[in-house]
């Protein structure tokens, strides 16, 4: 049977935001008023923070996917850029930025995470005129050679997404961005991911794994975690509670969600405000071993107010999820039933049956929602 648990303290009801993409009417206005084509037209740039292998490839396709069209690089350009556009977004790589290629650091003797390493001055440089509607020439920073290849040509979006290891490190950067989100994943599970995928597809052995994780450990910890008290949006990534010892089979993930926000809502489980815990496991959601917990309450993060959102453990069948999400208010969908259909539409990604897809998709909708309110707003100020 369901079991919930709530304790009463509601705060006010759930608002939508309108959907106002880009449209004709701001073309219209082009001829006459100057200012309200340059406001409606402008890059709303979103900013992903996160170390390497920690799921921000698998979240970047969640999120394009919302805004339609496939992600493919540069027609014509370079095989090895890192850079992916799609219909609305297109989604740059931080590593571009590194002003060390992989013989400098080593030379320098410094890793790829220390600050030393990036040319935060060109990153500047470059996200503020996309973000003014120019196109710039970035480098690439090419994984398979370690060198810095020749530019290419970025043209302004709609949505850039600026991801990589130090989005929001820069106060100067930091302060072009629109919407941060941080992916917080703990060392086990972060660990279980590299082991998969490094010994699986790049032929490393498990020593050489947990040499690399511990040597990037102090910079890790020192330039790219303390990012994330500044995110607006971070899924955290635990081991799970409902097994003992578990090595990274099931999960535990956090949705924590600033409260006032300008540019979006917290989603909340049956009553804003309240603290909630819910086991939908029973007739409506065929959950296996070891089921799922659903946790939903107020907390603070840093010293900020926050509403977590917490499932932990794995659904099996995704088309029930349409269960859980009948429970869930603000999310940002535009109709009854759209999560689970994203969830359905990715159900090959990692993640999908459990709180990383389900949270990657949630906080697609707010980029969504807060694209569609900067555009909106931007378009009645001008
Ligand atoms: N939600 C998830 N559940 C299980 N495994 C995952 C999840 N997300 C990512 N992984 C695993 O972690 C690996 C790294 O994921 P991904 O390539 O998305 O990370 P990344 O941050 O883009 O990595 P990099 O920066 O090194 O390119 C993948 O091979 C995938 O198998
Ligand atoms: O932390 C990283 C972000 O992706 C990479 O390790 C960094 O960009 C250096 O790349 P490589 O290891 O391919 O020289």
């Amino acid at each position: 049977m369901p079991s919930l648990m709530m304790q009463s303290g509601s705060r006010a009801m759930q608002t939508k935001a309108t959907s106002l993409p880009r449209s004709a009417v701001a073309k219209t206005v082009r001829s006459r008023r100057s200012l309200t084509v340059q406001a409606a037209d402008k890059t709303v740039v979103v900013g992903l923070a996160a170390d390497s292998g920690c799921g921000k490839s698998t979240f970047m396709r969640r999120m394009t996917n919302i805004f339609g069209g496939t992600p493919k690089p540069p027609a014509g350009g370079n095989p090895d850029s890192n850079t992916l556009i799609s219909d609305m977004t297109t989604v740059i790589c931080l590593d571009d930025f590194h002003s060390l290629d992989r013989t400098g650091r080593s030379r320098e003797k410094v890793t790829a995470l220390d600050p030393k390493a990036q040319n935060f001055k060109l990153m500047y440089e470059q996200v503020a005129a996309l973000k003014r509607g120019e196109a710039v020439d970035k480098p690439i920073y090419n994984h398979v050679t370690g060198l810095l290849d020749p530019p290419e040509r970025i043209e302004a979006p709609k949505i850039l997404v600026v991801e990589g290891l130090h989005p929001f490190y820069d106060p100067e950067v930091a302060k072009l961005l629109d919407f941060k989100i941080y992916l917080d994943i703990s060392d086990e599970i972060k660990f279980a991911w590299k082991i998969q995928r490094d010994m699986a597809e790049r032929g490393h052995s498990m020593d050489s794994i947990k040499k690399s994780i511990e040597s990037r450990k102090p910079d890790f910890d020192a330039y790219v975690d303390p990012q994330k008290k500044d995110a607006d949006m971070i899924i955290q990534v635990l081991p799970t509670q409902l097994v003992p010892d578990d090595e990274g089979k099931y999960l535990r993930v956090r949705l924590i969600q600033k409260e006032n926000s300008k540019y979006y809502n917290p989603t909340y489980l049956f009553d804003e405000g309240s603290t909630i815990s819910w086991i939908p496991c029973g007739r409506k959601l065929t959950c296996s071993f070891p089921g799922i917990k659903m946790f939903y309450g107020p907390d603070t993060y840093f010293g900020q107010e926050v509403s977590v959102l917490e499932m932990d453990g794995q659904f099996d069948k995704l088309e029930e999820l349409i269960y859980v999400e009948s429970h869930l208010s603000n999310t940002s969908a535009k109709f009854y039933g759209e999560i689970t259909q994203q969830m359905l539409k990715n159900s090959t990604f990692p993640g999908s049956t459990n709180g990383t897809g389900l949270f990657q998709t949630i906080v697609g909708l707010k980029v969504r929602e807060a694209y569609e309110r900067i555009v909106r707003d931007e378009k009645i100020t001008a």
